[in-house]
């Protein structure tokens, strides 16, 4: 049905001409020009050698003459390092700022995944002087708003008068990675939170922010950096909270220093997915600037490279039989479990945990658990003192774990686009993957048939 829609609309006339990122190869960093050596070295400190086909294509189209000169709308397989494709080049760029303000902000769904980007960008932005903070709720609204607002002179124990202490509060950073819900809270109530300065949107994970409002964050953020030009011609009464408190940071022509008199640079929007909508309705919510689609190879969604997919075929009253084998199977190695739902992952999870031979650590990890628990045992899982996660799919975007070499997808995924992302938690930046799929027999016909659009051919799996 999902897929009988989506052939039914149109596709957009910048879309049927890609970059095609197939085309690219890795590039040592040696090679990459113009990039600043202090970048390098901070690479070179994560274990980064060279960059992925994406980084190198991304990197082509922001970074040199034609510096970020339209919208890039990215759709790149899971575990082809779209993090970093955004992230080097804003850094870079950003680099040469004279003065600290909120440059870039980059938004994804879950408090996880900020995590994880943050991380990337905490890892490379300081080595040019740039500081990065965090939104996502993690710690409390107070504690939050001191990590991304300075008020030097009140510090200084040098400003006592209420109206200076307002002037002066300043963003303690120059990029910020939220998630939407917290981004909103202090655009409505932080004092001195301004997206004034913003240079680069990122919308990481583009299609599943896009299907869900989150507070109307996205019309709210356009409309406060638009120019004044383009304010004058829009209501945004008609969507902005009333209690509006950021209003005033609505960007005018010319305001930061150093831009006095001069046109504001236009806000650049990097958008990304591992299966980037291609619906025209959802996509003008973005507001491109003439965009440039970068898509891999001519098949819509692409799979890892080097992921292996198999499916088990197994009565329903066995399933859970074949998994305790198919776990026993693969020994200690790191394996996550998918199943359909936050109930059926729990009871899964009790279950396994039941089954005495089975000697390996297995943890649940579902939305229905608090957001510390999930923290808790996706750290361990990293650190390999758990060996098996049954997840719901709030596992299934973006989470980037290293020595994943197992996927099950216990429950069939119901989308393709489900299989894509519960699949790409393996066979990550050029490694070897699998893939098992259980299905009763009535279900293979109806799932083969889905998945052949893909090129996905299942192996049987004995095990
Ligand atoms: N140039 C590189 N060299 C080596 N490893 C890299 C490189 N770039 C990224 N990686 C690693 O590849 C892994 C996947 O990267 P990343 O999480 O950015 O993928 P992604 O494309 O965003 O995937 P998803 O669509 O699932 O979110 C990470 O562990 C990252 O550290």
């Amino acid at each position: 049905m999902e897929e009988a829609k989506k052939k039914s609309v149109p596709v957009l006339p910048w879309m049927r001409s890609p970059v095609d990122v197939s085309l690219f190869e890795d590039c040592p960093l040696d090679h990459l020009p113009c990039l600043d050596p202090r970048l390098k070295v901070a690479l070179q400190n994560m274990g980064i050698s060279s960059l992925f086909p994406v980084q190198v294509a991304v990197w082509q189209e922001t970074i040199g003459p034609g510096l970020f000169e339209r919208d890039l709308c990215i759709n790149s397989p899971t575990g082809s390092g779209k993090t970093l494709s955004y992230a080097l080049p804003i850094v870079q760029t950003l680099s040469n700022r004279a003065v600290r303000c909120l440059r870039a902000l980059v938004v994804l769904p879950t408090r996880d995944l900020a995590l994880q980007v943050k991380d990337v960008f905490a890892a490379i932005a300081p080595a040019v002087g740039l500081s990065v903070g965090l939104a996502v709720g993690q710690s409390s609204i107070a504690d939050e708003i001191s990590e991304l607002i300075k008020r030097p002179k009140l510090e200084a124990g040098i400003c006592y008068d209420p109206e200076d202490v307002l002037q002066e509060l300043q963003s303690a950073v120059d990029i910020l990675v939220a998630t939407p819900g917290r981004l909103m809270d202090h655009i409505n109530a932080t004092r001195g939170f301004t997206l004034e300065h913003l240079c680069y949107l990122v919308v990481d994970e583009t299609d599943r922010l896009l299907r869900e409002a989150y507070q109307a964050w996205l019309p709210t953020v356009l409309q406060l950096t638009r120019s004044d030009n383009e304010n004058r011609f829009s209501d945004a009464s008609t969507f902005l909270p009333s209690a509006f408190g950021s209003l005033k940071t609505i960007r005018r022509c010319g305001v930061e220093r150093g831009f006095k008199d001069k046109p504001y640079p236009r806000l650049v929007k990097m958008v990304l997915s591992a299966t980037l909508t291609q619906d025209p309705n959802k996509l003008a919510q973005l507001d491109l600037h003439h965009p440039l689609f970068l898509t891999t190879g001519e098949t819509r969604y692409k799979l890892p490279e080097r992921l292996e997919s198999y499916k088990l075929i197994c009565e329903s009253k066995l399933k859970p039989l074949y998994l305790v084998a198919l776990l026993q199977s693969l020994g200690e190695e790191k394996c996550i479990v998918f199943t359909s739902s936050v109930e059926s992952t729990h009871r899964l999870c009790t279950l396994l945990n039941h089954f005495g031979e089975l000697r390996i650590k297995i943890k649940e990890y579902s939305g229905l658990q608090r957001q510390s628990v999930r923290s808790k045992t996706l750290k361990a899982f990293r650190e390999g003192k758990i060996q098996v996660l049954v997840s719901s799919d709030a596992m299934t975007r973006g989470m980037d774990v290293e020595g994943v070499n197992n996927v099950v997808n216990y429950d069939k995924p119901a989308y393709i686009k489900t299989y894509i992302h519960r699949a790409g938690r393996t066979a990550r930046a050029g490694q070897l993957g699998r893939c098992f799929t259980l299905l009763h027999k009535d279900e293979v016909c109806f799932h083969l048939d889905s998945f052949r659009f893909l090129g996905l051919l299942f192996t049987t799996a004995w095990i």
